[in-house]
């Protein structure tokens, strides 16, 4: 990592229809941004802030092909073309660029996300951490629709497993330095982060004292209705955010 002083920007944007929440991240230096979930129906206030601020959008990240609303990566790949699109590989999807376990997305010449495999919601689910360049800072983790704050994915579509979303976050997410900050892709509770060791005491459905058996129990009997858009929002998803024929 370069030593250029620099400071991250950091905005956490919300979408009110999906309680999806959007994450813009900066470089303060170079001004090279990324956007991770963005919404397609908030692509003007997201482009706003990031003009307003002065920065170059360099990628679009998806951390999964969502279910409950579609990604803006397509719109917005339109009106500024030199932005690329990210997904992971193994969602199986279109993008730009598809990352695996270990990758790494560079924001600037300060920052990079490194991809964290961690499926069990869908297939192709991944997180992102940030590490902080500057010593003793506190790691970020993006953790997609992987670990919610006080609960999780829902593991009954799109090659949802729980056994697979239990091995994913207890042996990867709850796995990172216990200070590090949990940003996730939705809250519907009105909160806005976490941190793994809060997660680890304090999640109802895996904390640490959860078996997985437990957890198993917790997901078979969820009982949520299905996402009104999954007809719609995940052949989009898995098509850089177009719908198949537009
Ligand atoms: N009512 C919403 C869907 C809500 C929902 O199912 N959320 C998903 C993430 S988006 S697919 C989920 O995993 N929830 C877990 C939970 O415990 O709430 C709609 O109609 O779209």
């Amino acid at each position: 990592m370069s030593q250029h002083p620099t400071f991250m920007f950091l905005r956490q944007l919300f979408d009110r229809t999906s309680c999806t929440y959007t994450y813009l991240l900066a470089d303060s230096y170079s001004k090279h941004a990324v956007l991770i979930d963005p919404v397609d129906t908030l692509v003007d206030r997201d482009l706003r802030v990031i003009s307003e601020c002065g920065l170059q959008l360099v990628y679009v990240i998806n951390t999964h092909a969502h279910a409950d609303h579609i990604s803006a990566s397509g719109i917005i790949k339109k009106r500024i073309p030199s932005v690329k699109s990210v997904m992971s590989k193994a969602s199986r999807g279109k993008a730009d660029v598809l990352v695996k376990e270990n990758d790494s997305i560079e924001i600037g010449p300060n920052y990079s996300l490194k991809v964290i495999e961690t499926p069990g919601h869908t297939a192709g689910c991944v997180s992102y951490y940030l590490t902080s360049p500057i010593q003793n800072e506190p790691g970020i983790v993006f953790t997609g629709d992987a670990l919610l704050i006080r609960g999780c994915g829902r593991t009954d579509f799109q090659e949802g497993s729980s056994d697979t979303l239990f091995s994913s976050i207890r042996e990867k997410l709850f796995k990172l330095p216990h200070n590090t900050i949990v940003y996730p892709g939705h809250d519907y509770n009105g909160i806005t982060c976490s941190t793994i060791a809060e997660e680890l005491d304090f999640n109802p459905r895996l904390g640490k004292e959860k078996t997985l058996a437990e957890f198993q129990e917790i997901m078979t009997n969820l009982k949520l209705s299905y996402p009104k858009m999954i007809d719609v929002a995940v052949p989009a998803n898995l098509n850089d955010g177009i719908s198949p024929g537009e």
